[in-house]
């Protein structure tokens, strides 16, 4: 039988948490190699490799300190040898970063390898927006799934309970990842809609903000959940304009009302936006304050869909989309969240 190699392409938080799962889960099932190589974008942390400290101590010191990774993972610096021989890349970089990276992959994996997206972001261009998995799709010319979940990546990495969703093209791909992915903490539900599934990841980051901004005002937990119904409505919206044939099964799946409320409650974005209303310092010192080199996802998705909004002339349809944006690029004060969306 020719096996399976997996390759993570990513190593930050989610990208060592889920690390942790790929080590162990290829090594319970005979269709997979058991060696994963996981691409580190270099750097020194004391004088010394990330790789090489991840490698000796089988730990991401900097990005999942305290979680120890199984010794079958191998950090690997260079971006072309980790995937050389994979057959299932596992994409889980930051979505700014994709481009770039597939740029550097266009025709170096194998012909008939595979890909799974776990980023919540999305690029976008003239016409609209692009979504992670058809650029990879389309610069590598291969067939790519999405997973995206009510998944904060610390949770999941101490084995706390949680679901996750995988949206694929192709059942026998979805049921693959199924194996690679699902412990007895982290269940995995499968449904056909690749797109859905992604989207909903990506812009919920921006529904976070807005959570992280109410928290800030302590305006308390009804209009918390007010956001969140409201963030929910656009977000459902926004998916079904851009796209055709989004299921609706999957905003009621964990990558659409879980992750809504998780990342309400317990995530980066909403933290960060929290302190900008408490310091007024501007996202980008609080990213790098606060987050120890893990990237902020939420302000730059809020920007690439008011680009897309403004093109269109929509922005009175999507008040919080709109707000968050003008509240982080344009200096609307956050006082006026409520007052703007209502
Ligand atoms: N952290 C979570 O809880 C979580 C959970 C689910 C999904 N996600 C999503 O997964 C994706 C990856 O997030 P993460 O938490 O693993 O990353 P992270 O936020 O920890 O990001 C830092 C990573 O980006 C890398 N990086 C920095 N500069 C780079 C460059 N120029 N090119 C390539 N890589 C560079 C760093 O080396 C590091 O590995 C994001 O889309 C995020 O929204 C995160
Ligand atoms: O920490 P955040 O805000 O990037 O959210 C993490 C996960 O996406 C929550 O599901």
């Amino acid at each position: 039988m020719k096996l399976e190699k997996v390759a993570l392409v990513g190593s930050g938080n989610w990208g060592s948490a889920i690390a942790k799962i790929i080590g162990n889960n290829v090594q319970l099932y005979p269709e997979f190699d058991n060696e994963v190589k996981m691409w580190v974008y270099e750097e020194f942390i004391n004088g010394q490799k990330l790789t090489d400290i991840i490698n000796e101590k089988n730990e991401n010191v900097k990005y999942l300190p305290g979680i120890k990774l199984s010794s079958n993972i191998k950090a690997v610096p260079d971006l072309l040898e980790t995937v050389r021989d994979a057959t299932i890349l596992v994409f889980v970089i930051p979505h700014q970063f994709v481009k770039g990276v597939c740029n550097q992959l266009k025709g170096q994996i194998l012909p008939h390898a595979k890909a799974i997206s776990l980023i919540k972001g999305f690029d976008v261009n003239e016409t609209g927006i692009c979504p992670m998995t058809e650029v990879i799709a389309k610069t590598l010319n291969i067939n790519v799934s999405s997973l995206s979940g009510a998944n904060i990546a610390n949770e999941i990495a101490e084995e706390n309970f949680s679901e996750t969703t995988i949206g694929y093209r192709v059942r026998e791909e979805g049921e693959l990842y199924k194996r690679l992915f699902e412990t007895p903490y982290f269940r995995v539900g499968i449904i056909d809609d690749v797109i859905g599934v992604e989207l909903c990841g990506a812009l919920k980051n921006v529904v976070a903000i807005a959570a992280g901004i109410i928290d800030g005002l302590r305006l308390g937990d009804n209009a918390k959940a007010a956001i969140i119904r409201i963030g929910l409505l656009e977000m459902k919206k926004f998916v079904q304009t851009f796209y055709r044939g989004i299921k609706e099964e999957t905003f009621f799946e964990s990558c659409g009302i879980a992750d809504v409320i998780t990342t309400s409650y317990g995530g980066r974005n909403r933290r960060v936006a929290e302190a900008f209303v408490i310091t007024r310092k501007p996202f980008e010192h609080l990213e790098k304050e606060l987050l120890a080199g893990q990237k902020l996802q939420g302000t730059l998705t809020a920007q690439e869909i008011n680009h897309v909004l403004r093109r269109k002339g929509l922005e009175n349809e999507y008040k919080l989309f709109t707000t968050v944006y003008r509240i982080a690029y344009q200096g609307l004060p956050p006082e006026r969240l409520v007052k703007e969306i209502i």
